[in-house]
């Protein structure tokens, strides 16, 4: 056990989904894989290991920002055995090439958080996906015909920014989304030596003021986890 995780040694799966919010993640173990049961709930930030075609996968939520997932992800990876940890989770788009409900898997995390700084010597260290698990969403979302989007991502500490010119430079620099972990989870990934992918939907278009329907999210939520679970059936 950890400060944060009342799972047993053994309970989690080498794959592990990571949507930000918990429920989701009871959502996925309820209707996405067979026989999966709660490993922990401490603070209610709820974990759960099942199988998708017989290969054992867990699911787990991060909480909300850089610092709620480095700490789950570092506890998995180091005292759980967790491999490979696959962010599922939402992002509002920058970029007027990107249309609501399309996919955005980030090949790299830009972030206005010093936590990879505090980490690397002060110094700028690139926060990449793991290409292996990149690879295999990209041929995913090619089988399943979804629109996606490969790029770098923007993780920013504030969801509630009221610097609009930073959404101009953004766009100038090629940013697809902004979200808020996935810089995070690339440098735990980084630090502790485990494959790490964000993956994410688009909800709101920051620039044109659009969001998705109650209904809309679902469905991509859905074509999402579909996606995601396909990618990692195909994890050697
Ligand atoms: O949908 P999730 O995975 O929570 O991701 C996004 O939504 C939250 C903000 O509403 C932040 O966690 C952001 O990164
Ligand atoms: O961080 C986030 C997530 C979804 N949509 C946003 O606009 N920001």
């Amino acid at each position: 056990m950890t400060p944060h995780i009342n799972a047993a040694a053994g309970d989690f799966a080498e794959t592990l989904l990571m949507p930000g919010d918990p429920l989701r993640a009871k959502y996925i173990a309820d209707n996405f894989l067979d026989n999966a049961r709660l490993v922990t709930d401490v603070r209610n930030m709820l974990g759960y290991t099942g199988e998708y075609q017989g290969r054992a996968i867990s699911v787990m939520g991060s909480g909300m920002g850089i610092p709620s997932i480095s700490i789950y992800a570092k506890e998995l990876a180091t005292e759980y055995g967790v491999k490979n940890i696959i962010r599922i989770g939402s992002c509002g788009a920058v970029s007027n090439k990107i249309k609501l409900m399309d996919v955005v898997m980030a090949m790299g995390a830009s972030t206005d958080s010093a936590v990879n700084r505090s980490r690397f010597a002060n110094t700028d260290f690139a926060m990449i996906a793991d290409f292996n698990l990149l690879r295999l969403a990209a041929d995913a979302a090619d089988k399943q015909g979804a629109n996606y989007h490969v790029g770098n991502l923007y993780s920013s500490d504030l969801f509630y920014c009221s610097d609009e010119m930073r959404y101009d430079d953004m766009e100038k620099y090629g940013i697809l989304g902004v979200e808020m972990e996935a810089a995070g989870l690339y440098g735990v990934a980084a630090e502790y030596g485990i494959n790490a992918l964000a993956m994410m939907t688009v909800t709101d278009h920051l620039r044109q003021g659009l969001h998705l329907s109650a209904e809309e999210r679902q469905h991509t939520l859905n074509e999402m986890i579909k996606l995601t679970l396909e990618a990692v059936s195909h994890l050697k």
